[in-house]
């Protein structure tokens, strides 16, 4: 991997831990050969306007999440941690020709919004493994690091998923093509998950665990919320149902990762999810964080995996 670091890095192994296999990032749609030319609208990209392989070409960490500040913030951070040349605080926004999505690379790592819930993450992933397709790049990383509500754990914990789950607690994700269902799995890459874990041992004071992680159609009245604008059921039902998604594994809620899982997985991405618990779900339903413990909440996932991408990359033992 030595090849991914910037001039100024190449002295810098990457150590044992780094994963050796060569893997593709696969398309599975046979019409997209014989197009001309493939623009990603809704990332202001094209193959016949832009240079994918030169551009991208040397990806193998893109990291998601649903707010384009965080994952500008996260691009800066990485930046930093990296020690690339200059601040990264003019870091630009590859996608600003858009305001549906927003796009850094900083190194070898991409930062992309997507926006919140199943459609708008979906359309970003169409679009994002294209992109890395066109762009020829291979053994690529992909994390969601995102909020969510906790099960049973204390809030600001993290968790990192295992599988994602459905509202009824299953590892699938069914997606309406035409007029027909098609389920798809939702398994996630259990080694990466574990590798993340250890990771974790070497934070001091972030809780984090390896849980079910449910993924959810809305915030509201889908993840059993009684303070929406509509609500039907009572306050026991509400306990009953996420005591049950405890019992069932479930450690949080949240509105991407099943079709994350399964888009990732059957495009041959290295695919995790990575979030941290705002509240716990089974004490309250409002989130009433100041906004300096909501920052230092979300920058909990970013910490993890910048930790993770310098370990792979070799760069810890150097940076410490
Ligand atoms: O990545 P984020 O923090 O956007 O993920 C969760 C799930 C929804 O998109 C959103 C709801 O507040 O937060
Ligand atoms: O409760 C929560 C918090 C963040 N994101 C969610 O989807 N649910």
């Amino acid at each position: 991997m030595a090849s991914i670091l910037p001039a100024s890095n190449r002295s810098m192994r990457p150590d044992k831990n780094t994963y050796e296999r060569k893997r593709s990032v696969y398309v599975k749609n046979p019409y997209l050969e014989g197009m001309d030319e493939d623009i990603l609208y809704h990332l202001d990209l094209g193959t016949k306007t832009h240079n994918l392989p030169a551009m991208f070409g040397d990806v193998k960490f893109v990291c998601v999440g649903g707010s384009p500040n965080r994952m500008k913030a996260f691009a800066q951070f990485m930046h930093k941690e990296l020690r690339l040349e200059g601040d990264g605080e003019d870091i630009e926004d590859i996608c600003a020709g858009t305001d549906r999505y927003c796009m850094f690379k900083t190194g070898p790592v991409l930062s992309v919004s997507h926006g919140m819930g199943i459609p708008s993450i979906s359309i970003m992933l169409h679009e994002l493994i294209k992109l890395l397709h066109h762009a020829h790049c291979c053994d690529v990383t992909i994390i969601r690091i995102g909020t969510s509500g906790g099960i049973g754990i204390a809030p600001g914990s993290v968790v990192i998923t295992d599988t994602a789950v459905d509202s009824f607690f299953k590892p699938r994700f069914e997606q309406v093509i035409l007029d027909n269902v098609v389920t798809r799995s939702t398994e996630l890459d259990k080694e990466l998950a574990n590798d993340l874990f250890n990771c974790s041992r070497e934070i001091p004071n972030v809780p984090t665990l390896i849980g079910h992680t449910m993924c959810t159609y809305d915030f509201y009245e889908g993840q059993g919320r009684l303070d929406g604008a509509l609500c039907s059921f009572s306050r026991e039902k509400k306990l009953d149902y996420l005591k049950r998604a405890y019992r069932a594994g479930v450690r949080n809620i949240e509105m991407e990762s099943t079709v994350f899982a399964a888009m990732c997985g059957l495009c041959g991405l290295r695919a995790a999810v990575v979030c941290v618990t705002l509240l716990d779900r089974l004490e309250s339903d409002q989130i009433n964080l100041s906004h300096d413990v909501l920052v230092e909440y979300q920058q909990r996932p970013q910490l993890l995996i910048s930790n993770f991408i310098k370990k792979q990359l070799g760069l810890c033992d150097q940076m410490s």
